[in-house]
């Protein structure tokens, strides 16, 4: 089967600096990675060219088979592919709507051109209480977004992903700053992602949450992937072992 992306010898410098060195990764159906690596190796430029935000030097890069022409990529082209970003809490506006913000960029518009406010409301409600289990008294389509836990605020932006058809949902740094309980939740909604048979890439200094989401692990250093392991032959300690020794 074809994999969802498909990486090969991917590089980008700043200026003098070879932030990527030829990156080689492949991401399947249904699978979801964990990227490991140390302060510095490369993995916020990595998942910044897989979205779209940044494009890259050289290399190939292939999006369900589809070559990827550098000078074209934007976050717009990678969203139409399928690839969704959940950034550490930068995804939402605080003070709007729960719905505003499920449906932000991508309203639903009648054949006036206005935008469908019941059927949103309805819709971002339906996401976040049957698929990702929100909700709870209180909890209304038309709150604001501070009204929401941090680890909520990142299921609403997942929940967003899952309902606009994302075939891969990279989260970068989802856990960090969050309380126990509230990680909790947000490895709770990864695996929902992978339970509706959708892809992800998962980043976190934390190896527990990264072993506990991820069916395989990559490990990148100055740029490149240097080793790659999978769920069955590790632990936690293994991984935190193998990220010591690429250090
Ligand atoms: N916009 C930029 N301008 C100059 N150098 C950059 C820029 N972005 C990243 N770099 C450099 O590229 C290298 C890789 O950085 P990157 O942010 O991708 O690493 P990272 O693995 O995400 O690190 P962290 O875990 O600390 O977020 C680093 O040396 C970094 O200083």
């Amino acid at each position: 089967m074809t994999p969802l992306i498909e990486l090969s010898g991917i590089t980008k410098s700043y200026g003098h600096v070879d932030a990527l060195n030829g990156v080689d990764l492949t991401l399947h159906d249904n699978e979801i990675i964990g990227l490991i690596g140390d302060n510095g190796a490369g993995k916020s430029t990595l998942i910044k060219i897989l979205s779209g935000v940044e494009s890259f030097d050289s290399g190939t890069m292939r999006i369900c088979g589809k070559a990827i022409d550098p000078k074209r990529h934007s976050v717009r082209a990678a969203r139409r592919m399928g690839i969704e970003t959940v950034f550490q809490d930068k995804s939402l506006g605080e003070s709007q709507s729960i719905w505003r913000n499920f449906f932000m960029g991508r309203h639903r518009t009648n054949a006036l051109g206005l935008i469908r406010v019941q059927h949103e409301k309805k819709e971002a409600m339906r996401v976040l209480t049957e698929t990702l289990g929100l909700g709870g008294a209180g909890l209304s389509a038309g709150a604001p977004v501070s009204v929401l836990s941090g680890g909520e605020r990142q299921g609403l932006a997942i929940g967003r992903a899952m309902y606009f058809n994302a075939r891969v949902v990279i989260l970068d740094e989802p856990t960090t700053a969050l309380a126990v309980k509230e990680v909790g939740k947000v490895l709770g909604f990864t695996k929902t992602l992978k339970q509706g048979g959708k892809s992800g890439i998962f980043i976190s200094h934390n190896l527990h949450h990264v072993y506990d989401v991820a069916d395989r692990y990559l490990f990148i250093q100055h740029g490149r992937v240097v080793h790659e392991a999978r769920k069955e032959n590790e632990s936690p300690e293994s991984l935190i072992k193998t990220l010591m020794k690429w250090s």
